[in-house]
């Protein structure tokens, strides 16, 4: 049994992956309690197809084609797979951002879930990925897919806070949020992400993040927020923090046109959540975004 108490920041796991007991404040209690108990089927069924689980979105087309007809008995199966697709292709157009990567640099995965990123990563550059989360569950679940792939020794996820890393000052060749930065103050993060790289090393995100243009979170943002207990921050949060942290952004892409085909999808899928039409509206009203920021440490 794994037994963390990140509310008072004086857990102990009992599993097999390693916590870092660093300062943590109520809320990341809250937060560490509702990844250890998530456990949705449109993130396991969908992990299940090929052992990637992911907690992130997806974008890209949707092949029609590969889905076939709604009425055939293996179009759930289908379905499934196509979302699938589409998550780890966006999971490909992240590493896409990350630069040029050797076998011998480290990558750190700031709130690395249950490490599907990582693995990609790895599978990708041969390099080292270290991940932190809240939750111990989480880091277990991704240490042992990294064992069942032989790739333990390249692959770590501890349960650490994202803010107050054991990572050394200019370790990382490159370091990332998916979808992960909504739960952290940003001038904090960046400045943890501007520590932890190397002068000229590569930080990127995908996120969602509120459209200054809309003039305030809507109420579809705001459903978002209490559905999973995060705080999205605006545009121009992002790169108020980045540019007073040392981060220059060299790429800032809306994936949102990109992303909404999924979004259409997965609500027509048996594995709905309930959270759909909040992106789905926010997303065409123009109120959020679906952003990935690519930046320089200098
Ligand atoms: C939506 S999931 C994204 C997981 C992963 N990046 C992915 O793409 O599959 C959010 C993650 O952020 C982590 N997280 C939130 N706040 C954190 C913090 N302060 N320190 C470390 N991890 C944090 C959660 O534990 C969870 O793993
Ligand atoms: C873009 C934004 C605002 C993301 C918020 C963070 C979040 C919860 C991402 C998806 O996790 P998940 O894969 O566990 O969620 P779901 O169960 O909905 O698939
Ligand atoms: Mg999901």
């Amino acid at each position: 049994m794994t037994s963390t108490d990140l509310s008072t920041g004086t857990g102990t796991s009992a599993g097999t992956s390693p916590f870092i007991p660093t300062p943590t404040t109520p809320y990341q209690g809250d937060i560490a309690r509702y990844w250890d108990h998530e456990a949705r089927p449109v993130n396991l069924r969908l992990g299940d197809v090929d052992g990637l689980y992911h907690h992130h979105y997806g974008i890209g087309d949707v092949d029609h084609a590969a889905l076939g007809d709604t009425e055939d008995s293996a179009y759930e199966k289908k379905l499934i797979a196509e979302l699938h697709r589409l998550e780890s292709a966006q999971a490909e157009v992240l590493l896409d951002h990350l630069g040029a990567i050797g076998r011998d640099d480290t990558l750190v995965d700031a709130g690395c879930g249950r490490g599907g990123s990582m693995v990609m990563a790895h599978q990708r550059f041969g390099c080292k990925v270290e991940g932190v989360t809240l939750s111990a569950k989480q880091a277990d679940f991704a240490n042992r897919r990294a064992r069942e792939l032989g790739i333990e020794d390249h692959v770590r996820a501890r349960v650490c806070n994202m803010l107050s890393t054991p990572f050394e000052t200019g370790q990382a060749a490159a370091s990332w949020n998916n979808e992960s930065s909504m739960y952290v103050d940003l001038h904090d993060l960046f400045s943890e992400h501007s520590r932890v790289l190397a002068v000229g090393g590569r930080y990127v995100t995908i996120t969602g993040c509120w459209n200054p243009r809309y003039g305030q979170p809507s109420k579809w943002v705001s459903q978002i927020n209490a559905h999973f207990e995060c705080n999205i921050h605006s545009r121009r949060e992002y790169l108020r923090a980045m540019a007073d942290n040392r981060l220059v952004p060299q790429a800032v892409i809306d994936l949102t046109p990109a992303t909404l085909p999924y979004w259409e999808l997965r609500a027509t899928s048996p594995l709905v959540t309930g959270i759909e039409e909040a992106f789905i509206n926010s997303y065409k009203d123009g109120s959020f975004q679906y952003l990935l920021i690519a930046a320089d440490r200098i």
